[in-house]
């Protein structure tokens, strides 16, 4: 027996690496060798069609991937084997899935309908859930109408959230991109980075009897957020010329730590709850989300909430050879495993996803950047990959040079939308057919490149060929939709959270816990009186002591 085999499976389960289905998965991708898409197409004229499925608003082509029906089976399999629907349905009855932190995972029950049982720990979390929702509501349409004033009486006409990470990223994504949604009378920006700089420029314009702050943290421990939010509480304080009962009508908080909201000096009765069952980067549908639904308004929101439960239930009851995230997760474990891709590249073609990529950076690479099975073993394969992107059409101009002819296997998800958003201006929309011309164009190039023969045929001179050629087989999925609304944006969510669910399962890793971020945040605790005193440097290592000592010198200590 090899040293490998008598490693320790993870729940009592056979180490990934060392199942028939991965090895049956190893001999076929063997078998496979350089097959190219252009031979797959050939071969099945009814490709495009076939490779396709639907989930609500969404059109999914996985045509253009590297697969066969049998890899598809062999893949589904693997996912059987590693019992996928069995952690599936454990996370949607809110068993504690969440080992390392003994936590439920149960972001699915804030989109859950009013009447739905969900419990945890013996307790139905759904009227909780609502309870807050229609607090929130409540809230929302007050800032909205005018009726909620600051302290001096004048209506809030800017919201800004102070968050970072889940806290953040969501809230913020989601505003961009349901921008033709939002009331134009109101702004809401986004302060999330300790540079001071960030908070300074959110509310350098701002007039403080007309800003609202939305303290948003989990924890309400995170130094970033308490840092900028006590900062953001002597602007405003000064601003007004005011003492601290002005806090009341200008700073609410979005947490689960009652405690630490009140110790802050914000009353509790502005406090919008959430619970330990509800991840950082899966929150924005919680209370996280009190910036987006008063932009948006609640009924909007709700029909957000909706999209995401569609997806839900088409993740939980689907049959495998339909279910989206199920598709989506195993073609990642495809590529991770048999051919070494490392990334994963989010490209959509929308100027309101710009910040969609960023917001699934966290959501996937926070989940499942591990390299411990769920029992402590170290892993033997590849787990989450580089997330990356920007909006498509300005990436071509930029980057897209390395994914046609570079050395590294990059998967793609390209996502587009079939209408222009509504309140485009109509010389504007005639732009859209371009936009979306280059969309299919991009995911045609990078399947079927052009062949040297190809080049050769146009007259270009022999030296030149090998420059031109495009070797294509670049494996995307394209995403298309009707139209960007709040439902799709729900849907386009819950398609990932799934998708990175999938995943986290097959290689048997905690998707739902985030201990890689501590370790900076001790040692920055433990750094910064040195840069104020200088003293302690002798017990940093010579590299982080030397750059110390420069810092200091640098602003004159
Ligand atoms: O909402 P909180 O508790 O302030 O945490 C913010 C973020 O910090 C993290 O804990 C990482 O440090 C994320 O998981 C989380 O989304």
């Amino acid at each position: 027996m090899s040293e490998l085999d008598a490693r320790p499976g993870a729940n009592g389960r056979t180490p990934l690496d060392r199942t028939p289905e991965w090895a049956a998965l190893g001999k076929h991708r063997s078998e496979l060798g350089e097959l190219h898409l252009r031979e797959l197409f050939a071969a099945d004229p009814e490709r495009g069609r076939r490779y396709t499925l639907q989930v609500g608003d969404l059109h999914v082509d996985y045509a253009k991937h590297l697969v066969t029906d049998r890899t598809l089976d062999l893949l589904r399999a693997l996912a059987e084997a590693t019992d996928v629907a069995g952690l599936r349905d454990a996370m949607f009855r809110g068993e504690k899935i969440n080992t390392t932190e003994d936590r439920a995972v149960l972001h699915t029950a804030l989109r859950a309908p009013r009447d739905a049982v969900i419990e945890v720990d013996g307790e139905n979390v759904v009227p909780a859930v609502h309870a807050v929702l229609d607090k929130m509501g409540v809230f929302a349409e007050k800032v909205r109408s005018g009726e909620w004033t600051g302290h001096t009486g004048k209506r809030i006409r800017t919201v800004v959230n102070i968050g970072i990470g889940g806290s953040d990223l969501g809230p913020a994504m989601a505003y961009e991109v349901l921008r033709s949604y939002t009331a134009r009378d109101l702004d809401v920006r986004f302060v999330s980075n300790v540079d001071g700089a960030d908070l300074h420029e959110a509310v350098r314009d701002l007039d403080a009897a007309e800003t609202l702050f939305i303290v948003a943290s989990k924890t309400f421990t995170t130094i970033e957020t308490i840092t900028n939010a006590t900062s953001a509480r002597d602007w405003l304080l000064t601003g007004l010329r005011a003492g601290t009962d002005a806090v009341a009508k200008h700073f609410v908080a979005l947490s689960t730590n009652a405690e630490g909201v009140a110790d802050f000096g914000i009353d509790v009765a502005n406090m919008f709850e959430f619970w330990d069952w509800v991840g950082g980067r899966y929150s924005y549908d919680s209370a996280i989300g009190l910036s987006l639904m008063i932009a948006i308004g609640p009924e909007q929101f709700r029909e957000m909430l909706d999209g995401f439960h569609l997806v839900d239930e088409h993740f939980r009851t689907a049959p495998p050879e339909q279910n989206v995230p199920l598709l989506l997760g195993l073609l990642g474990v495809w590529y991770g495993a048999f051919f070494d891709a490392q990334a994963h590249a989010v490209l959509p073609y929308s100027h309101y996803l710009s910040k969609f990529t960023a917001y699934l950076q966290q959501l996937d690479m926070e989940s499942n950047g591990k390299s411990v099975d769920r029992d402590g073993n170290p892993v033997g394969w590849q787990t989450g990959p580089v997330v990356w992107g920007t909006p498509g059409t300005n990436g071509q101009h930029a980057y897209y040079q390395l994914l046609h002819q570079g050395t590294k296997v990059i998967p793609a998800d390209f996502i587009g939308f079939a209408e222009p958003v509504a309140d485009l201006l109509p010389g504007l929309v005639a732009q859209h057919d371009l936009l979306l011309a280059n969309f299919f164009a991009q995911t045609q190039a990078l399947a079927f490149g052009k062949t040297p023969e190809e080049v050769a045929a146009e007259g270009v001179p022999a030296e030149l060929v090998p420059h031109k050629t495009f070797k294509g087989n670049h494996p995307t999925t394209t995403v298309l939709a009707g139209s960007l609304t709040p439902s799709v944006l729900g849907q386009l969510v819950a398609l990932y959270e799934h998708k990175v669910f999938v995943q986290g399962a097959i290689w048997n890793i905690d998707s739902f816990d985030q201990w890689g971020v501590e370790l900076g945040k001790v040692l920055a605790k433990r750094i910064e009186p040195v840069l104020l005193t200088g003293e302690g440097t002798e017990a940093l290592d010579s590299s982080t002591a030397e750059l110390v000592a420069r810092y200091r010198a640098l602003r004159g200590r």
